[in-house]
C-alpha cells in the first residue's frame, strides 16, 4: 500500500456521484466535502489545489497551509491577516479572489477560494512580450478599480506584482495574496501635517524587491501611495515587457529604486510614459492620486489622458480585449 502521502490532505474516497450536487451545502465544511484535483500552485506556506465542491459541483482553488511550517516560519500573523482581509473583501463584486470558507484539521488550514482559471497575469506579459495599448489600458484600469476598493477600506496591499494579479475564466482581474497587507487603523486624532500614515512598528521586510517603493525600503513605512508606486511599475511592465528597476540582485535593485534609475525604451507609448512618470515619484505624497481624498477612488488617475475613453464603472461587464 502506498505510504500515506502526508503532504496531501487525506482525500476521501470518491463519493457516489448520485449523492453529489445535492446543493445542500453543510454549515461547516471539511475536506470531505471536496474532491481534490491537481496542484495549481505552490506558495511559501502551502499548496493550492483545484477542488470540486461535491454538493454544488463548483470548482474552487483550495489553499492548504501546513501549520507546522507556518509556526516554524513565525508567520501565523501573515495567515490570520490574509483571512481577515479576504473576509473584508467579501462584499466586493469584482477585482478580488473571493474566500468562500475556511476550515482546519490537526495539521492544516484550508482556504476555499474562487478559482482563477487563467492563472497569473505575468505569463501573458512574457508570452506576448508587451501588451498593446488597449490591453494595457483595460488591465491597468481593472487593477486601479481594485486598488480604489482596497484603499477605500484602508487596506494597503504592499506586495502588488503581476504574479499576484490573477485572471478568471473571462480574463478579468482577480487580485490575490493578502498576507503582506497592512490595515490602516484610521487615527482618532488627525495626523500632523508631515505624517501621512499611522506609524507602524518596524516589522519584517515585506514585498518583492522589484515593485517596492522607496519609502518601504528606507523608513519601512507603507501608505496607500506605496501601492500606487507598484501600480506604476506594473503599467511600465505591461508596455515594456519587463519591470522598470532590474538588476542582478535585490541590493542593486534597491539602489536603482532609491535613485529612480530607470529608462523608458523607445516606442513606449507617450501617454503611458506620462502616467508612469507621475506614479514613479520618490516622494509618496507627490505621486498621482496621493492627494485624492481617501475613500473616494482615484479621480486624478482616472482623469489622466492615458485612460481616455475607459468606462471604469462597467469594466467587469466588458469583454476584456484579446491579448496577442
Ligand atoms: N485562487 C486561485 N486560483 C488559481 N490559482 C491560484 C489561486 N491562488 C493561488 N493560485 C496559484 O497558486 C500559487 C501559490 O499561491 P499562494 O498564494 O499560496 O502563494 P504565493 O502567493 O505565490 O506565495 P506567498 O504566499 O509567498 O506570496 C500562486 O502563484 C498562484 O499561481
Ligand atoms: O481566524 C479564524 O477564523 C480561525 C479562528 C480559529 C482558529 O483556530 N484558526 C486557526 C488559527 C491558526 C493559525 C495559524 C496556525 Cl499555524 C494554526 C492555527 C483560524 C483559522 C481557521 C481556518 C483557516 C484559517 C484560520 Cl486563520
Amino acid at each position: 500500500v502506498a505510504p500515506q502521502n502526508t503532504s496531501a490532505p487525506r482525500v476521501p474516497p470518491t463519493t457516489n456521484p448520485a449523492l453529489a450536487y445535492t446543493n445542500r451545502t453543510p454549515a461547516k465544511y471539511t475536506p470531505k466535502d471536496f474532491i481534490f484535483g491537481k496542484v495549481i500552485g505552490e506558495g511559501s506556506f502551502g499548496t493550492v489545489y483545484l477542488a470540486k465542491d461535491i454538493h454544488t459541483g463548483k470548482e474552487h482553488a483550495i489553499k492548504v497551509c501546513d501549520k507546522r511550517h507556518i509556526i516554524k516560519e513565525k508567520k501565523t500573523e501573515y495567515v490570520t491577516r490574509e483571512k481577515e482581509v479576504l473576509n473584508m473583501l467579501a462584499g466586493a463584486k469584482h477585482s478580488f479572489v473571493r474566500l468562500y470558507c475556511t476550515f482546519q484539521d490537526i495539521d492544516r488550514l484550508y482556504f476555499v477560494l474562487s478559482y482563477a482559471k487563467n492563472g497569473e497575469l505575468l505569463p501573458y506579459i512574457n508570452k506576448v512580450g508587451s501588451f498593446d495599448i488597449e490591453c494595457t489600458k483595460f488591465y491597468s484600469a481593472e487593477i486601479l478599480r481594485g486598488l480604489e476598493y482596497l484603499h477605500g477600506l484602508g487596506i494597503i496591499h504592499r506586495d502588488l506584482k503581476p504574479e499576484n494579479i490573477l485572471l478568471d475564466e473571462k480574463m478579468h482581474v482577480l487580485i490575490t495574496d493578502f498576507g503582506c497587507t497592512k490595515i490602516l487603523k484610521e487615527p482618532e486624532v488627525p495626523l500632523n501635517e508631515n505624517e501621512t500614515h499611522v506609524r507602524e512598528r518596524k516589522n519584517s521586510f515585506v514585498g518583492t524587491a522589484q515593485y517596492l517603493s522607496p519609502e518601504i525600503l528606507t523608513d519601512r513605512n507603507a501608505s496607500r501611495s506605496s501601492d500606487l508606486w507598484a501600480f506604476g511599475c506594473i503599467i511600465y511592465q505591461m508596455v515594456a515587457g519587463l519591470p522598470p528597476f532590474r538588476a542582478r540582485n535585490d541590493y542593486m535593485i534597491f539602489q536603482k529604486i532609491q535613485k529612480l534609475d530607470y529608462e523608458v525604451p523607445d516606442g513606449f507609448s507617450e501617454m503611458a510614459k506620462s502616467l508612469v512618470e507621475q506614479l514613479l515619484v520618490l516622494d509618496p505624497t507627490q505621486r498621482l492620486g496621493a492627494q485624492d481624498e481617501h475613500g473616494a477612488g482615484y479621480p486624478s488617475i482616472r482623469a489622466h489622458p492615458f485612460f481616455e475613453g475607459v468606462d471604469f464603472e462597467t469594466l467587469h461587464e466588458q469583454t476584456p480585449p484579446p491579448i496577442y
